[in-house]
């Protein structure tokens, strides 16, 4: 068995066989795709779920949201907001549903933060660039975007 064989595959593919002439293919588990050639990198997920908790600050394009109807906070009371919701879902001292439902300034919080399935071209650029990173279950680094700042969850 060559080292190709035994090195585990990129993430998001799968190793079929062919039952009409028993060859190798593989198979993207996202976009169910196939191909010959063996991958060398992670499966493009054509499609993806994420949760975010997102806070806003004057300079957001809507400084307004369910929670507050003028937000008034700097960009960098803002930034430094999200940096501790996020130190606390790291430290197992709050759930990501429990502050994104609490404390989210995106409309979602009223689901926990998600924003359900989406593809590329969808939303904001620096919010699709991060969350098409992700692995399921990775959590973000915060990310800005004309809304606020945000951290991403993402859940398929
Ligand atoms: C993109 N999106 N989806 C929902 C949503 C999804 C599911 C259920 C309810 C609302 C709300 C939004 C939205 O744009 N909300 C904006 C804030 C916002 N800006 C975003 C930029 C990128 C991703 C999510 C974002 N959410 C708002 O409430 O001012």
């Amino acid at each position: 068995m060559s080292n190709q064989e035994e090195s585990p595959l990129p993430e998001g593919w799968e190793m079929r066989t062919s039952r009409s002439t028993g060859m190798t293919y593989f198979l993207n588990i996202y976009t169910k795709k196939s191909q010959w050639e063996r991958p060398e990198a992670p499966a493009d997920a054509g499609e993806i779920r994420c949760r975010h908790i997102l806070v806003k600050h004057a300079e957001s394009r809507r400084p307004s949201s369910w929670r507050e109807e003028s937000i008034t906070r700097t960009k960098e009371e803002a930034l430094e907001q999200l940096k501790t919701y996020r130190k606390q879902i790291v430290g197992n001292e709050a759930t990501f549903v429990d502050l994104a439902t609490k404390f989210s300034d995106c409309s979602s919080a009223k689901r926990g933060g998600d924003l359900g399935m989406f593809k590329r071209g969808q939303m904001q650029a620096p919010f699709e660039e991060e969350a098409f990173k992700l692995k399921v279950g990775q959590l973000s680094k915060p990310v800005e975007t004309d809304s606020g700042f945000h951290i991403i969850l993402r859940t398929m």
